[in-house]
């Protein structure tokens, strides 16, 4: 199976390709040849490359900086995700197209159900959402996965943030009332492969199509999520630090972030028999990594 991802250095992209099973080829697609702010350069490349299915991984992710380049952002999660769309409509293949937690206000007292009414508190959200929708209007035969709080050893992240902020600082500041599920993007990368998979042998199934929650098992807020960075960072020789947990009114930030962001897994395991696990191992996994990866860098220099 030959499977384009949009995103070059992106987390999710890098981690499709760290975790990818000897009989998929993945084919990362990134700027100059695939630029999603020039759709026609989206088509070309999708075409040349000749895939069996599509990840659309590759996305604008500034939270707080979309609020003030609403342009760019919608030029990217809107326009570039008509453009994936309409080329895979062209080429007649399967899209997974991945979206986001923050579509959500997270006012509701419960976890999001795929159906709940999304409610954008920001632009970044605003505009991915805009690319689910123009998703659903091109193409049938597409996955939506709506992933949160994705964390790995590439490209930025909160976890890569705290560890950072560790070797600075005694004590982080880290708000408590927003919760969510944070997600290893190489757990995340299975499971897109596992959905990936099944689109592909199953290609008449309808209700393998629709939207899909996909996110780590577990619930935590960033505090309690800093706190056990901290905690994976102690047992493998890392940075320590105190973690005070503090209200977001004590953070501000140029986005509105959903108070809320907890989806549920449950329509992903029962139509897809995708489960991913809980994030605290994930977590270790990843802070032994980066410390693994750090000492080394430190026995070069
Ligand atoms: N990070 C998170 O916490 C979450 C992410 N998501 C969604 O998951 C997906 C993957 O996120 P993640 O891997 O973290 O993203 P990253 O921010 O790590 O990577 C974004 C990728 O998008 C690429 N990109 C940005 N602009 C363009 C453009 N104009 N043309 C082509 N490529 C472009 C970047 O390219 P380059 O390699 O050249 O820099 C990069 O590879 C995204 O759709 C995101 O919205 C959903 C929930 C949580
Ligand atoms: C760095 C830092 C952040 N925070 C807060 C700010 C914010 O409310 C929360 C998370 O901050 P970040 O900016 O790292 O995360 P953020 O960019 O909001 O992460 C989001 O990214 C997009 C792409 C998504 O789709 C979401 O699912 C989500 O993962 O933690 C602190 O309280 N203390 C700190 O030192
Ligand atoms: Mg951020």
């Amino acid at each position: 199976m030959r499977i384009a991802v949009t995103g070059r250095q992106g987390q999710l992209a890098m981690a499709l390709s760290e975790r990818a099973p000897h009989d998929m080829a993945i084919i990362p697609c990134g700027r100059p040849d695939l630029d999603l702010t020039q759709p026609e350069t989206v088509y070309r490349c999708l075409q040349a490359v000749a895939p069996d299915l599509v990840i659309s991984a590759a996305a604008y992710t500034g939270v707080d900086r979309a609020e003030s380049e609403p342009d760019l952002a919608y030029a990217v999660n809107r326009e570039g995700a008509a453009a994936v769309a309409q080329s895979v409509a062209a080429l007649g293949i399967p899209l997974i197209h991945i979206s986001t937690d923050y579509v959500f206000e997270g006012t509701k007292s419960e976890p999001y159900d795929e159906d709940d009414p999304p409610l954008p508190l920001g632009v970044y959200g605003a505009s991915k959402l805009a690319g689910e929708r123009v998703v659903r209007a091109t193409t049938a035969n597409h996955a939506i996965l709506r992933t949160a709080w994705v964390y790995s050893p590439f490209g930025r992240n909160f976890l890569k943030t705290m560890l950072r902020l560790a070797k600075d600082r005694p004590t982080l500041r880290v708000v408590c009332d927003q919760v969510g599920s944070p997600t290893s993007a190489l757990d995340l990368a299975d499971g897109v492969l596992a959905v990936a998979r099944n689109l592909l042998q199953r290609p008449r199934e309808e209700d393998l199509r629709g939207t899909f929650h996909m996110t780590g098992a577990g619930i935590a807020s960033w505090a309690d999520f800093a706190a056990e960075i901290v905690a994976a960072a102690g047992r493998h020789g890392g940075p320590g630090a105190a973690i005070e947990r503090i209200a977001s009114s004590d953070y501000p930030t140029a986005a509105h972030r959903p108070a809320n962001s907890i989806l549920s897994n449950a329509k992903l395991g029962r139509v897809h028999g995708v489960y991913l696990p809980d994030w605290h191992q994930s977590t270790n996994t990843v802070v032994r990594w980066l410390i693994a990866a750090d000492t080394l860098l430190e026995e070069d220099a």
